[in-house]
């Protein structure tokens, strides 16, 4: 959390004193030697390494001074933070959070000092700004899987896990008004006397601050978990031996998401339990949190302890860095408003729909969400102009396809002419985004195109013609056909099999025949002939235009591109986003992503030129 470690997950742990419950005073199995610089503790020969690590002699002020503070610092930046406090039964998390009122000063816990602090600078604050910065709790408890809102008119009506949100907020103006609270949620709090704790918590407390400002929403959770002992130790039976239950299950399943944060796990199980659920917005990488782990310094809860000190060194491994979030969802932002201009500038549909809306600066989140929803719409848009495509390239294709008889040696067809269409309201969308159009080059779309090289920009992303599926009748046409003996690149196989259909298709629809009565024995593309250095220049041309085509789709397609893996192919959809798409290929050779002679074996797969 400080300048030289970004992570913002710390572990602490802090040791119980003596309790009530051991008859005897017996030496701690909790050493804490002297040259881990407050750093390590060791218990039973096994050492442990944490941020913190408190002997049962630290006072609530220094814990707090050392291990919230800084948490503090980072909420009032602005940031979701979370301090949670878990560990077995009677070993001083409540006390250590305070959740109870103190009988003395000096036992004030976290919640009371947090408050303290808060107030004191957004009350500094409150002097430079004109708008008002509002103070509020809230306090949940989880008693077996079900949410309770402590605060409501009926604190034992379950909530919906999904509107914990919605919960009762008191405002917090005083250390009067957090008393106040944190009566009244523990008067409705389920606690119980155990063998190991005479009011032991029997349920995940959740007190919740917001400071609210006008542009702002910041949470901070303190949170007290119930105690992780085993059922059998609580010498509970009946409801109460469900209740233990219930509270491993919590447990369980924040430990779960924690490894699997920590593991890197695309799916992390918050829906588990209700107290991940309800916590799922302090369990991501945008969040600082603490865990404060209390251990016992007995000897006959060695077990429990061990298992503590173990989730404590499991969750060590988790690598939160909001500030880098931060940094990327700024860049998103700035970027977003800047992809949705180019939409609007380039869809006419889009553009008519927006021209009725105005757009009012809006704080970050909501800027993101609009932006969001107006690119699904250049999906629906990008749909219907490949329809439109799919039409004209039926068109274009036809311009470059001899079919030549070999029998008579003769053009079975000539060429069609193109008539440039004229784009009519519903096809100004793909129109006015045709890559080579009209008015840039007149003489382009005079000239047979050559459909594997046709490319349309769509949304500043070049979507490559549309792939024409084959009629029952064209499939049985090409099944005549020898296979070609040249081993072409995929792509431009791909391309000469396509033009192959529809120059069938086309055939057929002039001369109705049936399959068997067709006499075509080869179907030429003149590009793709190797017949002479300028073809195989175009050749060069057409690999390098079919390798970008496929560059500018998406990740499925770009892993499917001869020596890119996902990896790669992630990389390059960050950099096209970037600039755009990929112009040329020059520009992909300029990346830095490429490692020692990574380049060349990519060109030596695809057949390009280095
Ligand atoms: N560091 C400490 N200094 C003084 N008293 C402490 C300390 N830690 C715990 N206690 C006392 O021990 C008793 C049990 O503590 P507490 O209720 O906080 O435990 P807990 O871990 O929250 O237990 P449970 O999970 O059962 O609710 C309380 O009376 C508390 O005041």
């Amino acid at each position: 959390m400080d300048g030289e470690n970004p992570n913002a997950v710390r572990i602490a742990v802090r040791e119980a004193p003596y309790s009530q419950f051991s008859g005897r005073r017996e030496p701690s199995v909790v050493q804490f030697p002297t040259r881990s610089n407050g750093k390590s503790l060791m218990v039973e020969q096994n050492e442990f390494h944490f941020d913190y690590v408190f002997p049962a002699t630290i006072s609530q002020d220094e814990m707090y001074q050392a291990l919230i503070q800084p948490l503090v610092d980072k909420f009032l930046e602005g940031y979701p933070c979370t301090a949670l406090a878990y560990g077995q039964t009677g070993t001083g998390k409540s006390y250590s959070m305070g959740m109870a009122p103190p009988d003395k000063p000096e036992h004030m816990g976290v919640l009371p000092r947090v408050l303290a602090d808060i107030l004191e600078r957004v009350t500094a604050r409150q002097e430079n700004h004109k708008n008002p910065v509002l103070v509020y709790a809230s306090f949940i408890e989880i008693y077996n899987e079900k949410p309770f809102d402590l605060l409501s008119s009926r604190p034992h009506m379950p909530m919906v896990a999904a509107r914990c949100r919605q919960c009762t907020c008191l405002p917090l103006h005083s250390q009067e008004d957090l008393q106040d609270i944190l009566e009244l949620g523990i008067r409705n709090r389920r606690v119980r006397a155990t063998n190991m704790n005479s009011n032991s918590s029997r349920s995940h407390a959740i007190v919740t601050i917001h400071v609210k400002s006008d542009t702002h929403h910041c949470r901070m959770n303190i949170v007290d978990l119930a105690g992780s002992e085993g059922v059998r130790r609580t010498g509970h039976e009946g409801v109460a031996r469900q209740e233990g239950v219930n509270i491993n299950l919590g447990l369980l399943s924040i430990n779960k998401v924690v490894m699997a944060m920590a593991a890197g796990h695309p799916l992390i199980p918050y829906r588990d339990s209700v107290l991940t659920a309800v916590l799922q917005e302090s369990l991501t990488a945008q969040a600082y949190l603490t865990f404060l782990a209390c251990i016992s310094p007995h000897r006959c809860d060695l077990s429990e302890t061990l298992s503590t000190l173990r989730f404590g060194s499991g969750a060590k491994k988790l690598r939160l860095n909001p500030l880098q979030v931060a940094r990327q969802k700024q860049s998103l932002a700035a970027r977003t408003p800047h992809v949705f201009r180019q939409v609007l500038s380039t869809s006419t549909a889009i553009k008519s729909r927006a021209a009725n809306r105005t757009i009012p600066a809006t704080p970050l989140d909501g800027e993101l969400r609009r932006s969001r929803s107006e690119l699904d719409m250049t999906t629906k848009a990008k749909k219907r102009a490949r329809k439109l495509l799919e039409q004209e390239e039926t068109t274009l294709e036809t311009s470059s396809v001899r079919i030549v008889d070999i029998d008579q040696g003769r053009d079975l067809m000539t060429p069609l002419k193109v008539e440039p269409r004229q784009p009519s309201n519903l096809h100004s969308t793909a129109m006015a985004m045709f890559e080579e159009t009209e008015s840039e080059e007149p003489s382009r779309v005079q000239q047979p195109m050559n459909p594997s090289t046709a490319r349309y920009q769509l949304f500043n992303t070049i979507i490559s013609p549309i792939r024409l599926r084959p009629s029952g009748s064209q499939r049985e046409v090409s099944r005549k056909q020898p296979t070609k003996k040249r081993t072409l690149p995929l792509l431009l196989q791909e391309s000469l099999r396509r033009s192959e259909r529809l120059a069938n298709r086309l055939r057929l629809q002039r001369e109705p025949v049936t399959a068997v009565e067709v006499k075509t024995e080869t179907v030429t593309q003149l590009p793709l002939v190797d017949d002479g250095p300028h073809n195989n220049e175009r050749m060069d041309e057409n690999r390098v235009r079919m390798f970008l085509d496929q560059l500018n789709r998406n990740v499925t397609e770009l892993k499917k591109i001869p020596g890119i893996g996902p990896k790669t192919a992630t990389s390059l959809v960050i950099y096209r986003s970037d600039l755009g798409g990929f112009h040329n290929l020059g520009e992909v050779k300029s990346l830095p992503l490429w490692r020692g002679n990574q380049w060349k074996k990519i060109c030596d797969l695809n057949h390009l030129l280095t």
